[in-house]
């Protein structure tokens, strides 16, 4: 077979995998180098044109992050990037693979690989390399040129109790009333909210989601309220708060049961006065805002135990929505995962795919605690690992394996946590506030994870 006149590099740091990967390819393509040290990329790149580089994941031994991979990438694609790259990974790093496709990555082979995989793979992206002749090196433009973009505002549903949600959300939409969603992570609240702010008078306005679970104790205020120059150390000017921006458009407060009790106050004050007030400021500032809230807690529970306040939740719920997890609608899955599986193949470059029956019925017993978010994740899974025409039950179970794994992960992740938590409370004696500061959470969000692990007193 006569050689094709290809330039391919492969970079990892062991030697095995060099030396194999060599041998393969080197039937195919006239020229394939290895490099072992993934900071010589920028001279190599500088010297070289290729057409397609093989680069791992995981390089310093012992560490097993995957960063330096996706690092890497990153830096061959500033400086090249139309640079196809095939990442090489372990099979417990599929989750990472799918990230550092998402980051542009061409597509990514599994250690142990099987040899005509690892050619066929190398062969379709060489093609693709071809069709993507660089003219201008060194631009900076955005990654993911060739990705479509993430599944966006499309809302997918056909059974009564959903599209009830939707005609509800498309009625209130209209109007300035408060909004509370209600419902289990990944039902598609956010979605909703969205919608509602597309439909709605002030559509022209801005968008803000503020994640109130992810913002820590110390940013929170300045975060949501803003501050003045000299406020406090690090406030080194004026900072406009996220309710100010949303002025003119919608606000969207998600997982707002995590919002501590001082700042339940300030927000409620907010909504009955219709101002702000920044952080070492005295002076009010005006805002017209439309606020929606979501949580996948049971608000009036936490009413009761004094964990949020009364006269904020009859506030904020001027019109509650529920929105139902996804195993009482079992009608949505397989419209659901059609939609998810035409995004993917096309995300994915991979051939249409249809999914077969046993594959429809195992999806639709399923119970998917994640909701919505689960299933296109599962189906994003099996897309990408499948190279058949049609995705069968099987193509799920090995999802279903991989999310086994990641518990095991957050697993882990929970048990450190708690173990950060133990520590805090000895080395303060118990001072509660103490604690949250040191660990950069409000005091709400450290009862609840104290409740969740047994460390209450
Ligand atoms: N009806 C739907 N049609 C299409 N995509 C959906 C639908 N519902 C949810 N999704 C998708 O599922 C994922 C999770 O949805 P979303 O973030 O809106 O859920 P959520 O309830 O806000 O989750 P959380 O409580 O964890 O914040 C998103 O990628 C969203 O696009």
């Amino acid at each position: 077979m006569q050689k094709i006149p290809a330039k391919i590099l492969i970079v990892d740091d062991d030697a095995d995998i060099l030396t194999a990967a060599r041998v393969v390819l080197r039937q195919r393509y006239t020229h394939v180098d290895t490099e072992a040290n993934p900071q010589r990329l920028t001279v190599l790149l500088r010297q070289n044109q290729y057409h397609v580089i093989l680069l791992d994941m995981n390089y310093s031994a012992g560490r097993l992050s995957g960063n330096e991979g996706l690092f890497w990438l990153n830096q061959i694609r500033s400086l090249h990037p139309q640079q196809q790259v095939v990442m090489i990974t372990a099979y417990a790093d599929i989750q990472l693979a799918v990230e550092a496709m998402k980051q542009g990555a061409a597509d990514f082979i599994v250690k142990p690989w099987d040899n005509e995989k690892l050619e066929a793979t190398v062969y379709t992206v060489y093609q693709h390399s071809l069709s993507r002749k660089e003219t201008q090196p060194a631009q900076k433009k955005p990654l993911q040129e060739h990705a479509i973009a993430e599944p966006g505002s499309e809302i997918i549903g056909s059974s009564v109790a959903f599209k009830n949600v939707i005609a509800t959300a498309v009625k209130v939409a209209k109007t300035d009333a408060n909004i509370l969603l209600l419902g289990e992570n990944g039902t598609g609240k956010e979605l909703i909210a969205k919608h509602i702010h597309r439909q709605s008078l002030r559509s022209a306005g801005a968008f803000v989601k503020v994640d109130v679970g992810a913002l820590s104790a110390t940013l929170f205020e300045s975060e949501l309220f803003g501050h003045k120059k000299g406020a406090f150390t690090d406030a080194r000017e004026d900072r406009i708060g996220r309710i100010e921006s949303a002025h003119g458009g919608t606000l969207f407060l998600d997982e707002v049961g995590n919002l501590p009790l001082p700042l339940q106050v300030k927000l409620l004050s907010v909504l009955q006065n219709r101002e702000v007030i920044p952080l070492g400021s005295n002076v009010p500032v005006a805002v017209d805002i439309r606020l929606i809230c979501a949580t996948n807690l049971n608000l009036r529970h936490a009413v009761g135990i004094g964990e949020f306040r009364e006269d904020l939740l009859y506030r904020i719920n001027t019109v509650e929505i529920t929105v139902p997890p996804l195993r009482s609608r079992s009608q949505d899955i397989p419209t659901l995962a059609n939609h998810f599986l035409e995004i993917y193949t096309t995300k994915y470059r991979k051939e249409t795919k249809s999914l077969a029956a046993d594959a429809l019925v195992y999806l639709q017993k399923h119970t998917w605690p994640g909701n919505v978010r689960e299933l296109q994740h599962a189906i994003e899974r099996a897309v990408i690992m499948s190279d058949h025409s049609s995705l069968h039950k099987n193509d799920f179970l090995l999802s279903a394996k991989i999310e086994t794994e990641e518990k095991n992960e957050a697993f882990n992740l929970d048990e450190m946590e708690r173990k950060a938590i133990i520590a805090a409370i000895q080395k303060h004696n118990g001072n509660l506030s103490q604690v949250a500061k040191e660990l950069g959470v409000g005091r709400t969000t450290l009862y609840r994870k104290m409740t969740r692990y047994g460390l209450e007193k």
